[in-house]
Order: structure tokens, then sequence, then C-alpha cells
């Protein structure tokens, strides 16, 4: 099933949820919605789903306009945040309910449900707790009970609503890697709301990042990491450090040091931002030929192999921290501890001029 949103806007009151939204979804994909609190994730993936209605702008299903299909008519399957089981239904009568609710002509016969249910439960790897109730079971296997619920019906479009929010961090992990799995088995077309960047990187074959009602970028996991479309997208998809000046002539002078911005290097004269990531510092003692920004270690974290520094400019109280990060190893190496002074210098940064600002 191929799904094209066309130029879909939404409105609450004086609001704008969406605005002029334009997407497509191949056949079989499975991709992320992706982007902060109340930029309209939720409100797409509803009017995919026809529980709500666009303003403006359509949504088409293999090309054909779904807008007025009632959400019973466009054969999607849905799993929200907050486990929707039914409490009083065995863990097989939730994955049956689909099924039996059918009118009786197209409903499966007994043996039929039985047999479709228990291989949903064995795809899900929770045959066994069939006859459990939902109030015993964990929330990650509530959450798979409600995806084999879904799929009971054989939707065409999986609409997930940040399936695994609710729970811990472990459990979250283990679970977006079986949901990866299990889309390999299935590919049904499956669209996923996240706010979770980690989560969209590591499970989507596209994540379109949205803000603000717009998307701001649409790629694979890859192309939005490696290239980030905006300062937005930048900002999102993990720590970066933010560095105020200009390009000139082709090159950029930040607070402190310059490199090539060979992006803009038509560029006369303008106002930009850099973005530097944690881990695109060189950290040095400072020494005669050593160049870069003068910091102080204000705080320093060793996780593992990794050291995490918090930087404080030197002369400039209040400029913000840089956050770098380098190994533990070189950490030690470099024999410093909080209140000594080290020179940053950015190996790589992604300049953006200031109209994008
Ligand atoms: N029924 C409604 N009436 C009024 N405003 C609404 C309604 N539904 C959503 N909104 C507003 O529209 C914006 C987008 O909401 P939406 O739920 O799509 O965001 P989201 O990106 O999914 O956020 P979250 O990650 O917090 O769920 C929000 O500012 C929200 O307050």
């Amino acid at each position: 099933m191929t799904i094209q949103i066309r130029s879909v806007s939404k409105h609450f009151g004086a609001f704008t949820a969406l605005n002029g939204v334009n997407l497509d979804i191949a056949p079989g994909e499975l991709v992320a919605l992706l982007g902060p609190s109340g930029c309209g994730k939720t409100t797409l993936l509803r009017i995919i789903a026809g529980l709500e209605s666009a303003d403006a702008g359509s949504v088409l299903f293999d090309g054909t306009d779904a807008s007025d299909l009632h959400v019973r008519e466009r054969n999607v399957g849905f799993v929200f945040q907050h486990y929707a089981l039914f409490r009083h239904m065995s863990v097989f009568e939730n994955v049956a309910f689909g099924l039996r609710v059918r009118p009786r002509a197209t409903r499966p016969s007994e043996a039929k449900i039985r047999e479709k249910v228990m291989e949903l439960l064995k795809l899900v790897q929770l045959d066994w707790l069939a006859d459990r109730f939902p109030s015993q079971l964990s929330g990650g296997q509530r959450q798979r009970i409600a995806l084999a619920r879904a799929l009971a019906v054989e939707p065409q479009v999986l609409l997930l609503d940040e399936p695994f929010g609710a729970l811990d961090a472990k459990v979250r992990k283990e679970l977006r890697r079986w949901l990866r799995r299990l889309h390999d088995e299935l590919h049904v077309t499956s669209i996923f709301v996240t706010h979770d960047q980690e989560e969209a990187l590591e499970v989507a074959d596209r994540v379109v990042l949205m803000n603000r009602g717009q998307i701001e970028q649409i790629g694979t996991p890859e192309q939005v990491w490696a290239q980030p479309a905006s300062p937005f997208v930048y900002g999102f998809l993990g720590d970066v450090n933010l560095f105020h000046g200009r390009v000139e002539d082709g090159k950029a002078h930040l607070e402190g040091f310059s490199l090539p911005a060979d992006d803009h290097a038509h560029v006369g004269s303008a106002s930009a931002v850099a973005y530097v990531r944690p881990y695109d510092f060189d950290v040095a003692l400072p020494a005669p030929g050593v160049e870069g920004i003068a910091v102080t270690l204000a705080r320093s974290l060793v996780v593992g192999p990794i050291a995490r520094l918090e930087l404080q400019r030197q002369g400039d109280a209040s400029a913000g921290i840089i956050e770098a990060q380098i190994g533990a190893e070189q950490f030690r190496a470099l024999g410093v501890g909080v209140g000594d002074a080290l020179v940053v210098q950015p190996r790589e940064a992604r300049v953006f001029l200031g109209e994008n600002i």
C-alpha cells in the first residue's frame, strides 16, 4: 500500500497544527515521524488513520483519495502508547476481537480464528500467555499483544503512536529491535510516531523530521544524521554546540576559531551559525602553536571508554559551556583536573547562513 499525503493542513481554532504537509510512503516501508512535543506528529497520524479530518489537502491510499473513507474502511491497524487492551478479556480474546466483530459473512470460523490468533501470538513470541489477562502482563508484553491485536485483521497500514513511550529504557530498546525484525518479516507499510531520535534512527527506513506543523527533512537515518537540512534538524538529532559568527568569502569565522565553509563558497559576506557535535573537537593542552579556543575544564565525567567534558571559555564567564567528548584514555593522558586550561579546536562543523536561523 502506498500512502501519499498531499498539502495537508489542519487548524484547531486559530492554531495551525499542520501546515501544507507533503509525504510519500512506499509499500512496505517503515517510516518514523519524529519531532518535539506539539509539532503535529499525532495529528498527522490521526488524519492518515481517518480519526481526524484535514482542513485542506488529501491522503491517498494506493493512488485513491481516502479523505472521505471512514476509519473502518481504511484497513489500518493501530497501536497507541497507552495500552488499549480490554481488561476483562484474556490475551487470546483480545487478539481475536477484531475477527470476532466482523460481519457474519466475512467472519472466519472458530477454528480459523484460533489458528490465526495462535499464529500471531507466536509471531510476537507470547503464545504461552494466551490465557492470561492484561493485568498479569508486563508493559512490554502488553504492547506486543496490542501489536498482535492490530495485526489480526491483516491491516494494509500499521500506525503506531509512541508505542513504547510508557516503557522503561531497557525494554524500549529491546522492543524497538523486535519491531524492526517483525517488520522485516511482515512488510506491512508502517508509520510510527516518536519524539525519541535514537528510536527513530534505529528502527525506521526513513525518518520524517517535523517542526511546528511542517516537515523539515525526510531521509534515511544516515542522511538526516550526516546531512541535516536545517539548524532545527541538527539540534534535534543529538547534542550540539552552537557558535555564532560570519561567513566571509567561503570561510566561517566563529567565536574563537575559523574553518572552511565549503557549502557556502559562493557567499561574499553573511551572518552564520555553526554547529559542532561534542565528538568533533580536538582537545589539547595549551602549548605554542596549538590553535583553538582557550577553555578551562569545568567538569568531567568518564563513562566506560568515553570522557564527557564541560569546558568554560576563558575570559568570558557568561559564554555558554562547550561540551566535548573524547576517549577516556586520551583524557587520562592529558592529566588535567577541574580548573585546568585546555584548547579545543573543532575538526568539523556544520555552517548555516543567517537566513536559516
Ligand atoms: N483536539 C485538539 N484541539 C486543540 N488543539 C489540539 C487538538 N489536538 C492537538 N492540538 C494541538 O495541536 C498541536 C499538535 O498536536 P499533536 O498531538 O499532533 O502533537 P505531537 O507532535 O504528536 O506531540 P506529542 O509528542 O506531545 O504527542 C499541539 O499544539 C496540540 O496542543
